[in-house]
């Protein structure tokens, strides 16, 4: 049977390899020369809808929907619009003031394609789990989503990672890829390293995944992953390393150490001279990176950041094939 890939009908978590080297091989392209197919989504709307801050997911979906010739708006609903009901058959008579059933619906109405970031609660697991607000969205749009992280994944971001790392290996073996936990004050979500793990072992890469005791992840996303408790020796022959914090999954929400001998610095290389970091940002200097590593020839991040912009124009371009 010819291997023909089918166009994305969303995007919201890995899907294959095949899938995936397809959209790294067409973000390098666009790298090469981001105005390509300006005329590809002439006429088309992308609406970015964002429950939580943001950054660079903001401006590289933008940028990246402006390359292919689309016209993008963004809103702030968790600012900007009515208070949204979740709940199928809620009595709206507290604070909340929309349902997602209507407001949803009249986004799919005004766009083309949707795409959405809705973080986790941390407080109620199973329906974090379940990506139960985007979901929600996704239910009810009826037009292709684009997740720009959910409770559970952070596939744009871990696109971006994976066009960085292909960039930056030429060895003829596997790269060894490290996924390290770092310090942190806040609980923080799981989707980002949950989704580099998926697309780390997915690309069929080789991870050891290193955490305090407490911090295992949910293994739908790690199962094929080395664990190693002891940071140090997970370290050893690095060749990429990715700094991460998250709060724990099995007690779940809870932070269990704030444990500072965590964040690397260089004295942490000294059996993987040649190691990269990276990181998807934002970082609290000197809390989950050190300025020494940041600032240093290691640090990726940067790199990773700019990708975004060619792993949203990838996706978007690959979606706008079923429109
Ligand atoms: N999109 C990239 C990371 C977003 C989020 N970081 C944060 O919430 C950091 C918040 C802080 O540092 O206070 C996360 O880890 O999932
Ligand atoms: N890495 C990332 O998603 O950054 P923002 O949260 O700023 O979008």
């Amino acid at each position: 049977m010819a291997n023909i890939i089918q166009p994305l009908k969303h995007f919201t978590k890995f899907e294959s390899i095949t899938q995936g080297q397809k959209l790294i091989e067409q973000a390098l392209i666009y790298k090469e020369n981001p105005n390509l197919d300006k005329a590809k989504g002439a006429g088309k709307r992308i609406g970015c809808i964002f429950l939580n801050p943001s950054l660079r997911t903001r401006v590289s979906t933008q940028l990246a929907a402006l390359n292919l010739g689309m016209d993008p708006i963004v809103l702030n609903m968790d600012k900007e619009g009515w208070a949204l009901e979740m709940r199928d058959g809620a009595v709206m008579n507290l604070g909340t003031v929309e349902h997602i059933k209507d407001a949803a619906a009249v986004l799919g109405s005004y766009f083309d394609i949707l795409a959405i970031r809705a973080f986790p609660s941390l407080t109620n697991k199973e329906e974090d789990r379940s990506d139960f607000i985007f979901s929600q969205f996704v239910k009810y749009s009826g037009i292709p989503v684009v997740s720009l992280e959910s409770a559970t994944r952070h596939p744009l971001q871990s696109l971006a990672d994976q066009i960085t790392i292909q960039e930056n290996w030429s060895g003829k073996s596997k790269p060894k890829v490290v996924l390290t936990w770092g310090p942190h004050i806040k609980a923080i979500p799981h989707a980002v390293a949950n989704s580099f793990s998926e697309w780390t072992l997915g690309m069929d890469h080789d991870l050891t995944i290193t955490h305090p005791a407490g911090y295992e992840l949910d293994e739908e996303f790690t199962r094929g992953a080395t664990i190693e408790y002891d940071q140090s020796k997970a370290l050893e022959d690095a060749d990429f390393v990715y700094v991460k914090n998250w709060s724990a999954f099995n007690e779940y929400g809870k932070i269990l150490s704030t444990d500072s001998s965590w964040m690397l610095t260089e004295s942490h290389f000294q059996k993987a001279s040649t190691a990269k970091v990276m990181h998807c940002l934002p970082v609290r200097r000197n809390l989950e990176l050190s300025d020494e590593i940041l600032d240093g020839s290691r640090s990726l991040v940067q790199q990773q950041a700019k990708n975004r912009i060619f792993a949203a124009q990838a996706v978007i371009s690959d979606l706008l094939e079923q429109l």
